[in-house]
């Protein structure tokens, strides 16, 4: 059942009803993983080893068994049929179709006067795909993360993520590996891989940036291993919102909610609508939904504490709401819905009309699954080509163009208290 929640017009309450337990998780969540990562700084494989043992319960048995093996990669594949490799690589298409509309391309300017300037793209090194492997499995998440890195033009790929407690990688994520180009798999995830990773260890290579969802230990430690890396966002356990009029179908919505509330107990799933008589018919859709779907307790967990309903008395009210919460996932289920683009600020990924459910994104439509959780969409973006690379610029002067510059640039270097850059120009018009 979705608590409900009438909007007064105050922003802050709501989000303090319906995410009260955040904070006090990060800060439990915070100091745990710090630990970790001091202790994979210090101690490398061995504490990355234990803590394996610890979350995944699999010993690891040497340096060698922290990547997967040619031999394990070929009995993985035996077990993976060719109608399931054939929807792999259609999502690819489709993924790629979105993406390669993001590649930037370096440029130049030549100026008249022989002034060079431009930009150039680089991709990134050696770049860390986490995918996560607790509580499902995550194909669809090595698509997302590797085809817009192939698309950058990243060449040194590895995938991070947890292994059972028998030692095997999922065959689903062998094969997505295998179709996305990625060789490299270690089988190690959790905090504890994303800190061996950012650090290295004394066989593990570090990498220039990690990207890729995770749960909320992941999240954190990506947070705090920036700086050492680069990450891409926070992107951590998943969230929908949905924004729906009178005339929206109870039992999609239900369906919708759940399908991001069976991500995680730390999930959350919300509706925003004008109608209350819909909330009740969602309620009623939820119960009988539920009882047939097989991570039942994990959803009725997430719904219970990071689920609601909120009343507004009009669309324009939804959306202040929506734009307020910045949610990873937006659905807009209401008359016209690609009209309402104007009016969305904050979102990770939208989805508009009743046939596009938040799952063919997560699969299939195209556009990317990893996007930033817990507000943070009011200043991230989803994943893409551009978190890949970086740019560079460059210039290149003539003297006699530098000569029009030098008094202004010492007078800006002296105002700065800086003369040994006003010298640097001064000293190339002294006579010999
Ligand atoms: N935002 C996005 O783009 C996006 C996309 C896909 C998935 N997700 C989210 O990814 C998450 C996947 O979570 P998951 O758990 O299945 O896999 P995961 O790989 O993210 O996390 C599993 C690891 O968590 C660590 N862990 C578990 N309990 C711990 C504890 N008590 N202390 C320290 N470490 C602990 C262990 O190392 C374990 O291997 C979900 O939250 C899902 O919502 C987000
Ligand atoms: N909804 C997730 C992002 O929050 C992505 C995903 C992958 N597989 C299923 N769903
Ligand atoms: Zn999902």
């Amino acid at each position: 059942m979705l608590k409900v929640i009438q909007y007064d017009g105050n922003l802050k309450e709501i989000a303090k009803k319906l995410n009260n337990r955040k904070e006090e998780i990060s800060i439990e969540v915070n100091n745990a993983v710090s630990d970790i990562i001091e202790d994979i700084r210090k101690n490398g494989n061995q504490a990355l080893i234990d803590y394996c043992q610890k979350f995944d319960g699999y010993q690891i048995k040497d340096e060698s068994d922290f990547v997967v093996s040619n031999q394990e990669k070929e009995e993985a594949l035996k077990q993976v049929d060719q109608d399931y490799i054939r929807i792999l690589e259609r999502t690819k298409k489709q993924i790629t179709e979105f993406h390669k509309n993001q590649i930037d391309k370096s440029w130049s300017l030549y100026k008249d006067n022989g002034v060079i300037m431009g930009q150039m793209v680089r991709p990134i090194e050696r770049v860390a795909l986490y995918v996560p492997g607790g509580t499902a499995a995550y194909p669809s998440t090595v698509l997302m993360n590797a085809i817009p890195a192939k698309l950058a033009g990243v060449t040194d790929l590895v995938i991070i993520t947890p292994v059972k407690a028998d030692g095997k990688v999922n065959p689903v994520i062998v094969a997505a590996a295998k179709v996305s180009g990625v060789d490299t798999i270690y089988k190690f995830g959790g905090a504890q891989g994303v800190a061996a990773i950012a650090h290295g260890t004394e066989t593990i290579e570090k990498v220039d940036k990690i990207v890729g969802p995770g749960n909320i230990f992941v999240a954190t430690a990506k947070k705090l291993s920036y700086g050492v890396v680069d990450i891409d966002m926070v992107a951590g356990p998943s969230e929908v919102l949905v924004i729906a009029d009178e005339k929206a179908n109870p039992k999609y919505i239900a369906a919708d909610l759940m399908s991001q509330a069976e991500h995680d107990k730390l999930a959350s799933a919300m509706l925003v609508t004008t109608s209350e008589e819909l909330v009740e018919k969602v309620n009623v859709e939820l119960k009988r939904q539920v009882a047939y779907l097989s991570r039942k307790e994990i959803i009725e967990e997430s719904l219970k504490n990071y689920g609601g309903a909120i009343l507004v008395k009009d669309l324009k009210e939804a959306f202040d709401v929506s734009n307020y919460l910045a949610p990873e996932h937006l659905e807009v289920l209401v008359e016209n819905p690609v009209n309402t683009l104007p009016s969305i600020k904050n979102a990770g990924s939208i989805f508009l009309g009743e046939y596009s459910p938040e799952p063919l994104g997560d699969y299939m439509s195209g556009t990317n699954h990893v996007l930033p959780t817990g507000g943070t969409a009011k200043f991230y973006s989803a994943l893409g080509v551009y978190d890949f690379v970086k740019y560079s610029s460059y210039s290149y002067y003539p003297k006699e163009v530098l000569e029009t510059f030098k008094d202004d640039v010492q007078t800006f270097a002296k105002s700065e208290g800086l003369d040994a850059h006003a010298n640097s120009i001064a000293v190339r018009f002294e006579e010999e």
